[in-house]
């Protein structure tokens, strides 16, 4: 199906690549009906199931980094940063400056939205030609397996690449704590490119050269609680996309799980802090040396669970693959591609329903 949209080039690629959603039941609403069913759409194949799949026979942690130490120049977080890019893909990082009222306001924003009526929430659905509203992210077959979790999508910055009419001003104060953990995210994403830059050969700018123009999208999830946690999953198996991606959740409701060392690793949240992971495009920049780590998300019997990932991202227009310095005593890893043309083929084939590949690896064709 060709969808007829009014903006040109990239923007259009970029709707017609994303916008086949087809419109699902809110689980929220479901749940509320009833508390006990699970449809068959919900249930994971068997190998995918929470306990079916094998998990991490480390009991470990992520790393935590000091954000304080790192922005302060300390050479030992600095290494910390780097050995956790390289093994894990994954950290926590503490001491970011963050005020607590603002990560209270993000949250208490998410809350608000989501104990609206459905009839007031479905005011700012994701239509079929678009990715930014309510509702749940590439939907296109009734036999597909569905995520147990609603989300509401919005694109933050730059300021021009906000729809306002997917912001839900019937929330007093939303559009106010977005902005201004916006802010803080920017800051906090910057500072930790920033320091990525130099472990990767490059001046503190690098990565933000690279990205041309840095995008900033929330992913706002809400999973309700589920009857039978071991059929179903909040988000599925993926990687992110992007650059960067900061994710606030709740202080007491464990959820999210990493691949680590061919297993699934709880992580365990630590009041107030932010995980942080690497997306596809840090992996290729790298050459392969950072990893972009296949994460999903559970859910639990009793308590719905929030959680708010932000997503840093370069434009679509740029290319991307490993940067010079990454390639000076490796072999290059990775192709050079259109940036553009990565992000259709990774929505491309969740869009078919199949298995996340990252088709920059040269080992992968
Ligand atoms: O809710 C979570 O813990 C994970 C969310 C996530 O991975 C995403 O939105 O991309
Ligand atoms: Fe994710």
């Amino acid at each position: 199906m060709d969808l007829e949209v009014e903006n040109g080039g990239i923007e259009e690629d970029r709707v017609r690549v994303w916008g086949k959603s087809l419109p699902v039941p809110s689980v929220q609403e479901m749940v509320r009906n009833d508390s006990e069913s699970v449809p068959e759409r919900y249930i994971q194949e068997n190998d995918n199931r929470p306990l079916n799949s094998a998990l991490c026979s480390e009991l470990s942690e992520i790393p935590v980094i000091d954000f304080s130490l790192l922005i302060n120049g300390n050479e030992d977080e600095l290494n910390k940063l780097d050995f956790a890019c390289i093994e894990w893909g994954f950290f926590q990082i503490i001491n970011h400056g963050v005020a607590e009222e603002v990560l209270h306001d993000m949250k208490a924003a998410v809350a608000a939205f989501f104990s609206l009526s459905l009839d007031e929430k479905k005011k700012y659905s994701m239509p079929e030609n678009d990715l930014q509203g309510y509702g749940q992210a590439y939907v296109v077959s009734e036999e597909q397996k569905l995520d147990w979790g609603d989300l509401i999508f919005l694109m933050t910055s730059p300021l021009e690449a906000r729809n306002m009419k997917y912001w839900p001003n019937s929330v007093p104060g939303f559009k106010e704590a977005v902005d201004e953990y916006s802010r803080e995210v920017e800051r906090v994403s910057e500072e930790i490119m920033a320091n990525m830059s130099l472990l990767m050969g490059m001046d503190k700018n690098g990565l933000k050269r690279l990205h041309v123009v840095m995008k900033q999208s929330m992913r706002m999830n809400y999973y309700p609680p589920c009857s039978r946690p071991d059929l179903v999953l909040g988000v599925s198996s993926h990687s992110d996309g992007g650059s960067i991606t900061i994710l606030l959740q709740d202080d007491d409701i464990t959820g999210l799980q990493i691949k680590h060392k061919g297993g699934w690793l709880p992580v365990k949240p630590i009041p107030n802090a932010l995980v942080v992971n690497i997306g596809d495009a840090v992996e290729a920049w790298s050459n392969g040396i950072y990893k972009s780590i296949e994460h999903r998300a559970v859910t639990n019997a009793n308590k719905a669970r929030m959680s708010v990932a932000t997503f840093v991202q370069a434009d679509e227009g740029i290319e991307i693959g490993p940067v010079e310095s990454m390639m000076q005593d490796r072999p290059r890893m990775y192709k050079n591609v259109k940036y553009l043309d990565y992000i259709k083929h990774v929505l491309g084939r969740k869009m078919d329903g199949k298995a996340h590949t990252n088709f920059l690896k040269l080992e992968s064709e």
